[in-house]
């Protein structure tokens, strides 16, 4: 049979991900870096789309050759996990951000505007949108307020499957703690292959990280909007997400950076850098009692499981639990590229949004 060359796009707020996989094979993953003002034109999606054709002409590629396209999904409605076709109902929530906005959406967009114009089935894999929470986890103190979530299905269910395959095990036959520590944090409590308990990044749910504010007592918040710190959600929801964090104690988003300055006698930064393993502790001990202290693992990924001080602060308050395994940086365009593998050779039906 021959194999099947699979497009696979990746946007994040200041990178495009592009990469051919043939079968399962990889022939080439190209991370372009784009600078704020490239994403400020007019036009930062047509920009990007047309990168991507850059790209592949370059690489010798043409689109013309493509199968199949895996793009990441953005914000949408809270939907199961699996593999689901583009289609124009989910295009529409993605554009009119109706579900919020993320650099992914912008994925799921070019995605099917380059299967339209080519005549090529595009897909996207465990979306952010991803929700399986238990019913007991959705009621929160306010009767208006129902829990739903955002975070990074995509590789903690990736993460997940390697290290049940890395012990002969089905991801359905284990409980496991995932924590994926990036840009954004998330610690989802996966019982037998459905993440009944995660954090809602975007929202304050979890740990504080580089960029975001994580939660926070809601008096001090709900002085912020009487005093008029905030014109609206949107210039709020910049500064919680984006400009919180290590981003306002040290002026960094870098792990990498606030290593150095520990390493030169930093207090501040070493203090914040403790803190924030401490916060991640603390969640994996809730998801702990989530899945009633029956753990089979911890598994620590994301671009901050690189960072070894970090990880034996965490060991150090957790190891008690389970193996704790970690797995740095993140396996998405592998992930997007073998879920769509996985319906192109009908061992999956993908889903309708
Ligand atoms: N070798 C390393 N040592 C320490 N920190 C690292 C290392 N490599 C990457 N990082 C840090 O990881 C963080 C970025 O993580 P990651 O790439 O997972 O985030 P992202 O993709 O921007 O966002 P998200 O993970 O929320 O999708 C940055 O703070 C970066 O400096
Ligand atoms: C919504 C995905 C998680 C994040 O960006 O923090």
């Amino acid at each position: 049979m021959k194999e099947q060359n699979v497009l696979v796009l990746n946007l994040g707020s200041t990178s495009t991900k592009i990469a051919i996989y043939q079968g399962q094979n990889p022939l080439f993953v190209e991370t372009l870096r784009h600078t704020a003002e490239e994403l400020a034109c007019d036009d930062p999606i047509g920009f990007r789309e047309k990168k991507v054709m850059e790209i592949l002409e370059e690489k010798g590629h043409p689109i013309e050759k493509v199968d199949a396209i895996a793009a990441r999904g953005g914000l949408l409605r809270p939907i199961e996990s699996g593999t689901y076709e583009i289609n124009e109902r989910m295009v529409e929530d993605l554009k009119s951000e109706r579900y919020g906005s993320h650099a992914s959406n912008g994925t799921g967009i070019i995605g099917y505007e380059l299967g339209q114009k080519y005549n090529i089935p595009v897909y996207t894999v465990n979306p952010t949108s991803v929700d399986e929470l238990d019913e007991i986890a959705r009621v929160t103190g306010r009767p208006e307020v129902r829990r739903h979530v955002n975070w990074h299905a995509l590789n903690q269910k990736a993460v997940a499957i390697s290290y049940a395959e890395s012990i002969g095990k089905k991801y359905e036959e284990l409980n496991l703690i995932v924590a994926h520590i990036g840009g954004g944090t998330t610690i989802g409590a996966h019982a037998k292959g459905r993440t009944v308990e995660v954090n809602s990044a975007l929202e304050g749910e979890g740990p504080f990280t580089v960029e975001r504010a994580g939660r926070l007592p809601y008096s001090a918040l709900a002085n912020s909007f009487l005093n008029d710190t905030y014109d609206n959600m949107e210039s709020f929801q910049k500064v919680m997400n984006g400009k919180s964090g290590a981003v306002a104690h040290l002026g960094t988003n870098s792990g990498i950076e606030i290593g150095k300055r520990i390493e030169a006698g930093d207090a501040k930064a070493a203090l914040f850098y403790e803190a924030m393993a401490y916060q991640i502790s603390r969640d994996i001990g809730a998801a702990v009692a989530t899945l009633s202290g029956k753990v089979d693992a911890v598994l620590l990924t994301g671009g901050l499981a690189y960072d070894k001080r970090l990880t034996n602060w965490i060991k150090d308050r957790v190891d008690f639990v389970a193996p704790v395994v970690i797995y740095p940086g993140e396996n998405e365009m592998e992930a997007l590229a073998f879920g769509v593998l996985r319906v192109l050779e009908g061992q999956e039906k993908a889903k309708q949004y």
